[in-house]
């Protein structure tokens, strides 16, 4: 049986044999790793562990709170309250920034997160997740404001997600590439099991929300019209569509097998950019699929460059196999001409 790596082992050998990350993130990481697997195991319990259905409270963005979104939210900041590596942290389920009391100790970094991503699939058993993402406190300055946290996502020093799925996987990079480690539930403990995440620049699987196909904009109509007409078409291949609703879920596969991935502004709510959240789920998740070799974008621009201008803004998202990625924001390009 070849070596088993466990997540602390993997960790320790880019901050000393890389020197990528630091000693404090790589504790940070190791935190948010725990937090994730006390979440799995609530996860787990579902009807048992009365961790289903609506907590009867609303978020900031005025979404329904599932009891699972408040649990996680929860689980999350207690762990890092008391980790020592931040200054502070946000969240999906939070309306403002969460600074550190000066109880705890203190550290020079920022975690945002989506404590819970797929809510609509915690009560119908499909996989889950959460999402990080991790900036430094820019500055030498004392305190901590909202805006130090308005960071562009080329900015972030570590991001990942961990799905709840068949398997809990934890996925991440600190920019040299993307790992996948397994939860191995009898020891407690993440094993490395891909080292090298590579997304094909090519696919023929896309994921999209196709019900609300009459209210895209025409760049995104184009494409998928193209996808759906098959090997007549003038794609000259047949395409396969995915739509699990989780984020999480979506990406992952991405991460596995290819495909695109687009939630795109519609005109459902045209002033609102996209449903996405910017900086805890675009642009995490285009940190690792561009680490893995895809790209990511709102249209017409790389997310990473986004300059945000407030913690709960929203974005179009459009990422995974790179040559598609490129295609989709070509005919967005296109039409701006
Ligand atoms: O139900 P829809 O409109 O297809 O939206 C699905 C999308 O919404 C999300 O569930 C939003 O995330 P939350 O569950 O964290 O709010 C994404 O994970 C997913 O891609
Ligand atoms: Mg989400
Ligand atoms: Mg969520």
């Amino acid at each position: 049986m070849s070596k088993r790596v466990s997540l602390t082992q993997y960790l320790v050998e880019q901050q000393r044999m890389h020197g990528h990350i630091p000693a404090q993130l790589r504790l940070l990481i190791e935190v948010v790793a725990r937090a994730c697997k006390r979440i799995a195991i609530s996860v787990n319990k579902g009807a048992l562990g009365d961790v289903l259905g609506s907590a009867g409270t609303e978020n900031v963005q005025g979404e329904v709170q599932k009891k699972l979104d408040v649990i996680a939210n929860e689980v999350l900041i207690e762990a890092n309250e008391w980790g020592g590596h931040l200054a502070a942290m946000a969240s999906e389920e939070m309306d403002g920034i969460y600074v550190v009391p000066n109880r705890f100790p203190q550290g020079e970094y920022l975690l945002l997160f989506d404590p819970l991503d797929g809510s609509s699939n915690i009560d119908v058993n499909v996989s889950i997740g959460t999402i990080f993402s991790v900036l430094k406190k820019p500055g030498e300055q004392t305190g901590v404001s909202e805006q130090d946290f308005l960071q562009p996502g080329s900015q972030q020093a570590a991001a990942g997600y961990c799905i709840y799925g068949p398997q809990t996987t934890l996925v991440l990079t600190v920019g040299d590439g993307v790992a996948m480690f397994t939860l191995d539930r009898e020891q407690g403990s993440w094993v490395l099991t891909n080292e090298n995440v590579q997304i094909p620049a090519d696919t023929k699987e896309f994921a999209i929300n196709m019900s609300n196909m009459r209210h895209w904009a025409p760049p995104v109509r184009r494409y998928i019209d193209e996808c759906l007409a098959g090997k007549e078409g003038p794609r000259g291949k047949d395409f396969n569509m995915r739509w699990v609703a989780s984020m999480v879920a979506d990406v992952h596969r991405i991460l596995t097998r290819g495909g695109i991935f687009m939630y795109p502004w519609d005109k459902r709510e045209p002033d609102k950019p996209g449903k996405l959240r910017l900086m805890y789920e675009a642009n995490p998740m285009s940190f690792i699929v561009e680490q893995a070799g895809g790209a990511a974008t709102n249209g017409l621009q790389r997310i990473l460059d986004l300059q945000p201008t407030k913690l709960h803004e929203r974005v179009s998202v459009i990422l995974g196999s790179k040559n598609e990625v490129e295609r989709v924001t070509s005919y967005h390009l296109e039409m701006q001409a």
